[in-house]
């Protein structure tokens, strides 16, 4: 039986996924094999020895400790572009919403009086404070083409837009899916210097905190929109606040509320909506939940944000070894004669490695006892060991 803790609300059709004869599924639980999670921040938690696999039902990792947990050989998943489609209609609204004034509009209806000809007088005397704008000819940049920004990208060209994309570290697949239409940045500051609308689709680094900056919001045009449907402090949002003020940007969209912005009259918050639709919630959580499983039972990786992708048949009979250590010569080496000094015959073995650390499944022919895998565990540089027996 497999323990999984949740950490915040997990849609039924992902919990599904494990079923109830092999998975214990609850919020309290002692000694967990897996935690699964959303936006619960992770990182003062005391996450128990117990856990080996943490599942984010979603995109970005940074509530989770994910340096840390690599070092005690805990894998972590989430999943990749199982909400994008949900990010993407917001940040679509959001460009309508600033282009056209929506929420001041709102407002304005809001708080008219008196009977319905007085009311009908005042609309038609109020309307003109909301004149906007229309999207076809204005330029968006979208900065990090992945599964998020490929779709904004792809849907702004669709309305007319003339989109800039800046993505360094593209991959192959997120290039085949974007339109040969949108047209290549050289660099964020050459992306801001063209774009009316700016939307940020990067996760929360070192490299992108701040990314939008007091400097970078002074080479934008006048009458900018900066959309933030990634995270807070990608956003400089006191820079914003005062490019605001000052008349130098039209509206600031973002998902991330906060004091400072949420009385003011050009900033549209949403409270971390981006992926809250009832497909987004069901696709990240059956994804995950299918990646934390095959990981449980058969020991591959799939997705995962610190582990390699590793991913091999096991045949009945077989009994799997799955071993994270650091990525240091002859560790497979070490590994191997543990097991022919107990005479284990390997029948099948896939070493892969990502950054620091090396991922390791060796299937045997026989049963391995406990005192094999406290062997390999004691071997210098071995992060975890866990031994799935033969079916
Ligand atoms: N508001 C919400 O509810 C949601 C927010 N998000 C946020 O959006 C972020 C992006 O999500 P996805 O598109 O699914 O992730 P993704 O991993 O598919 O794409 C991120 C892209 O950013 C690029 N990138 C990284 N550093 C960069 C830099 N310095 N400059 C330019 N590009 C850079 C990467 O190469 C990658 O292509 C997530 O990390 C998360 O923080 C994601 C889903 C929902
Ligand atoms: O689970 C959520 O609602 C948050 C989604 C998100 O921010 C993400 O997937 O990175």
């Amino acid at each position: 039986m497999f323990k999984v803790q949740t950490l915040n609300n997990i849609s039924v059709h992902g919990l599904e996924r494990l079923p109830r004869e092999r998975y214990e599924v609850a919020s309290e639980i002692s000694s967990p094999d897996a935690v699964l999670v959303r936006s619960a921040d992770m990182h003062k938690l005391d996450i128990p020895a117990s856990v080996k696999a943490i599942g984010r039902a979603g995109a970005g990792t940074n509530n989770i400790p994910v340096a840390a947990l690599s070092k005690r050989g805990v894998a972590v998943f989430n999943a990749p572009g199982a909400n994008s489609n949900a990010v993407k209609e917001l940040v679509l609204a959001g460009m309508f919403l600033a282009a056209r004034n929506i929420p001041q509009s709102l407002d304005f209806v809001k708080k008219l009086e008196g009977d319905d000809k007085a009311m009908h007088v005042a609309v038609e005397d109020g309307k003109k404070k909301f004149v906007g704008f229309e999207l076809p000819g204005r330029t968006l940049g979208v900065i990090g083409l992945g599964a998020i920004g490929v779709k904004v990208a792809n849907a702004a060209l669709e309305l007319g837009m003339t989109v800039y994309g800046y993505d360094p570290a593209m991959t192959v697949q997120n290039a085949w899916q974007l339109n040969s239409g949108v047209r290549q940045a050289l660099s964020v500051d050459d992306l801001v210097s063209k774009s009316q609308f700016i939307s940020v689709h990067v996760p929360l680094l070192d490299a992108t905190r701040g990314l939008i900056n007091a400097e970078r919001l002074k080479l934008m045009p006048k009458k900018g929109v900066i959309l933030n449907f990634a995270r807070e402090a990608i956003v400089d949002e006191k820079a914003v606040i005062e490019s605001l003020d000052a008349g130098g940007l039209h509206a600031y969209v973002c998902d991330f509320p906060s004091n400072a912005l949420k009385g003011h009259p050009r900033v549209i918050a949403t409270p971390h909506l981006g992926a809250s639709t009832g497909e987004a919630e069901d696709n990240c959580a059956v994804m995950v939940a299918d990646q934390l499983r095959e990981f449980l039972e058969l020991g591959n990786v799939r997705n995962s944000v610190n582990f390699p992708e590793a991913v091999m048949a096991l045949l009945p009979g077989k009994t799997r070894l799955c071993i994270v250590n650091e990525n240091v010569p002859n560790m497979v080496g070490q590994i191997s004669t543990t097991l022919a000094k107990r005479n284990l015959n390997i029948a099948d073995l896939l070493n892969k490695s990502r950054g620091d650390l090396a991922y390791t499944i060796v299937d045997v022919d026989s049963g391995c006892a406990q005192d094999v895998v406290e062997e390999i565990q004691a071997i210098q540089g071995v992060l975890s060991v866990r031994c799935i027996p033969a079916r």
